[in-house]
């Protein structure tokens, strides 16, 4: 019985209502509540204006003869961005918030009767993802506010490492302490690594632990350093033993291998509570037959999962999202165990956010835009994406209902019973799927490097709904990548996985818009065209420069009333852009951050991304998961804590940044040359002389990097060279254009 629609306008915070409610509606009421933005009409009205001005602006272009070469590729740059826009539009029409009543939940449903549930955590590189961090992830997803007993947490290794399946047993011994200890203390944060990083010293029973938790952190590091588990490093036989299953394979040839850590039903912590299960789990692997990445990962430790402990329940979890709020599962059973809408309830998804962003958010890692503000656009129309992480699922919505529940198997046997590791290690086997339906009807969709956006649209596109869930305190905290690079490769990564969507026969502008709905067709298609911002943001930065370079003005002038028609629709598109991004609680420096990746990844990572996809296409070449690097150097660290821009590669992503860069320094300065000294010219040639300022604005941490800065984070000399290379071939090019 959720209220359905909420119109209250009040000036109470979402936060105040919350808690007035909890604390006076304890007896009874929904479990969660919706609103829909009072925003949205004015949204809506707004949407209709803007695609007039759109529309004239669009005739326009078409007027000029679209012979000539420039006013052809401005054309196509701008009927990308109406696309974009347009596409966009759904997002604005009905976004929601809501909010969830954890304790009317715990007092209308007892203790025994709530779900169990299966936590997957998925690690793939021992080196890039330290192993600890990756077992501290796995207990602060066992000590959740919730009977031990329900809870399993799987993970899975696809780095195929011992020393992964070393740092999960000794953390199987040190969770015994550490969940009496999270209990007793009530302590939120219970990642033992982010809790001894905000912690320190204390009471003796803190210290104690913090000592336990630093000598299996040290014990683990000191294997990775030796790249092999020897004796000394192991405790006991019991240890070796595990061990023991990894013995003369590497990781991408090997069995499956399983290996039970803790039993519910057998161990318990030092007070004498039960644990947990915790199961480590490394999918077979041959070189010769494809794994599927991630989603194969997800859909191994699916099976695993439903042949041992069938919650029907699972969380997704990637190694570096640990739990912040361990009543998240209660949050997530409010909209589940609501009976309206559990039938078609595929998941619950809490927004990402990261730890350790810099204070203006640099490399705008926060990536505000998807996780946290277009999930809401989404939720009013049939439910947000799956982004991966941070996720409960039912699992009928992944296995089908047609699926046996479960197993065949005797009451009495447990979950490490011969019977059951040998079933476990038969649907982890690299054959099991073979003309199977696994990652094409059921399960996490393969065919996609960005898996989760695959997945989310194919669950939609069945009937299925998702909802939002973003309680005040967040609910999981993740790490970013904290170096310019990486954070262009992994968007690189994300553009072809959804460009994979995009030209697949899902698309969601046909599949999605007769399948799901048409608005929500429409909100999916905006993202899996992401990549193709690269074109009008390539153009944009270059074309409109070049021209000014040789005095040819390609937009009204200023005395034009057209002129204005241009202006309206820039400045519109920036300043909603900045209001929706103040209203998700952003900053207006954070903003001036995020916009400027906007065009930094539409130069890079977009526009390699494209062209890959492309190549891959017909045939040339194919990119697998690049993994995200967890790891950060000391120096690089204190760079990016001081918010200064990290240019440490030989990365050609920085070719083409450095070339846009100075092609509209060069543009700039001539442009205010000539408007110095021809009469007319700044009427004629304003809009392109704006346009290079704000470039120009943007990429002033490129310049310092190319020209200024002497630390280890400038520009690589070379990248310089080929960058005033590029920006010179590009100056003939417009020689040709517009002078010839
Ligand atoms: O073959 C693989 C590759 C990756 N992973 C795991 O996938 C997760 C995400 O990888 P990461 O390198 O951190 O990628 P990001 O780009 O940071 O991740 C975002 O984008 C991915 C899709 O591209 C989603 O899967 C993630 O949930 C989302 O946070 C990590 O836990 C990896 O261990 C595997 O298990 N097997
Ligand atoms: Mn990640």
């Amino acid at each position: 019985c959720p209220i359905e629609e909420e119109e209250d306008d009040d000036d109470e915070s979402l936060g105040e209502q919350r808690s007035r409610s909890e604390s006076t509606m304890k007896t009874s009421g929904p479990f969660h509540a919706v609103r829909v933005s009072p925003l949205a009409p004015l949204n809506r009205a707004h949407i209709l204006l803007y695609s007039l001005a759109l529309f004239a602006a669009l005739r326009l272009r078409l007027h000029f003869p679209a012979t000539s070469l420039p006013s052809f590729l401005l054309l196509a740059a701008d009927l990308l961005l109406a696309f974009m826009w347009f596409t966009y539009q759904a997002l604005r029409w009905r976004p929601v918030r809501r909010r969830e009543f954890p304790d009317r939940l715990l007092h209308a449903v007892a203790p025994d009767n709530l779900p169990a549930i299966d936590v997957f955590i998925c690690t793939a590189d021992a080196l890039r993802e330290p192993p600890a961090s990756v077992a501290s992830t796995a207990l602060s997803a066992m000590a959740f506010d919730y009977p031990p007993e329900k809870i399993s947490v799987y993970v899975s290794d696809d780095g195929g490492s011992a020393v992964t399946l070393l740092a999960f047993a000794e953390a199987a011994k040190f969770a015994r302490y550490w969940l009496p200890f999270c209990r007793e203390n009530g302590i939120v944060t219970r990642s033992p690594e982010d809790y001894f990083r905000s912690v320190e010293g204390g009471e003796p029973e803190t210290v104690k632990l913090e000592k336990m938790f630093q000598a299996l952190k040290e014990k683990v590091e000191k294997a990775l350093q030796r790249g092999d588990i020897c004796n000394d490093i192991t405790q006991g036989e019991e240890e070796e033993e595990i061990l023991k299953k990894w013995k003369g394979f590497i990781r991408n040839d090997h069995p499956s291998i399983i290996q039970v850590l803790l039993q519910s039903s057998k161990d318990s912590d030092v007070t004498g509570k039960p644990l947990p299960n915790l199961i480590y789990v490394s999918r077979e692997k041959r070189p010769t037959s494809h794994h599927h990445f991630k989603a194969g990962a997800l859909n191994a430790l699916t099976r695993v999962s439903s042949t041992m402990s069938n919650a029907p329940l699972i969380l997704t979890l990637d190694c570096d999202t640990y739990s912040n709020d361990p009543r998240s599962p209660l949050h997530a059973l409010c909209y589940f165990l609501d009976p309206a809408m559990s039938s078609n309830l595929a998941f619950v998804q809490f927004p990402q956010i990261f730890q350790g962003l810099n204070k203006n958010d640099i490399y705008a890692t926060e990536v505000k835009r998807l996780y946290t503000i277009n999930p809401r656009g989404k939720d009013g129309l049939g439910g947000p994406n799956y982004v991966g992480t941070g996720c409960y699922f039912s699992r009928c919505s992944l296995q089908g209902n047609t699926l046996p529940p479960s197993l065949p198997r005797q009451p009495t046997d447990s979950i490490s019973s011969e019977f059951v590791i040998r079933k476990a290690r038969e649907v982890t086997s690299c054959t099991y799927e073979l003309g199977t339906k696994w990652g094409t009807k059921i399960g996490f969709r393969y065919g996609s490097l960005s898996e989760d956006f695959h997945t989310g649209l194919h669950l939609h596109c069945q009937g299925w709904k998702s909802v939002f869930c973003y309680p005040e305190k967040p609910a999981f905290l993740g790490d970013v990548p904290q170096n310019l690079n990486d954070v262009l490769s992994q968007r690189k990564r994300w553009s072809v996985g959804l460009f994979e969507v995009a030209f697949s026969r899902y698309c969601p502008l046909t599949f999605g818009t007769t399948k799901a709905s048409f608005l929500e067709g429409l909100s999916y298609a905006h993202e899996a065209f992401w990549g193709s911002w690269s074109i009008p943001i390539t153009i944009y930065c270059i074309l409109p420069q070049l021209a000014l370079i040789y005095g040819t003005p390609l937009f009204p002038k200023v005395s034009n009333p057209l002129f204005y028609l241009y202006a309206y629709l820039f400045l519109a598109a920036y300043v909603q852009d900045l209001l929706e991004f103040l209203a998700a609680k952003g900053t207006i420096r954070r903003w001036w951050n995020d916009q400027r990746m906007w065009m930094f990844i539409g130069l890079t990572s977009y526009l390699f991304g494209t062209i890959q996809f492309l190549l891959k296409k017909v045939g040339v070449s194919s990119q697998g998961f690049n993994v995200t690097s967890k790891v950060v150097e000391d120096e690089q660290r204190e760079r990016y804590q001081k918010g200064v821009f990290d240019f440490r590669a030989q990365s050609p992503f920085f070719v083409s940044l450095g070339t846009v860069a100075i092609v509209n320094l060069s543009s700039f300065a001539v442009g205010l040359g000539r408007a110095a000294s021809l009469q007319g010219s700044l009427d004629e040639l304003f809009a392109q002389l704006f346009l290079s300022a704000c470039v120009v604005a943007n990429c002033w941490p490129i310049y310092e990097a190319m020209f200024l800065r002497s630390d280890g984070g400038k520009m690589p000399r070379m990248i310089t060279v080929f960058s005033l290379l590029a920006a010179c071939f590009l100056h003939g090019i417009g020689y040709l254009m517009f002078s010839v």
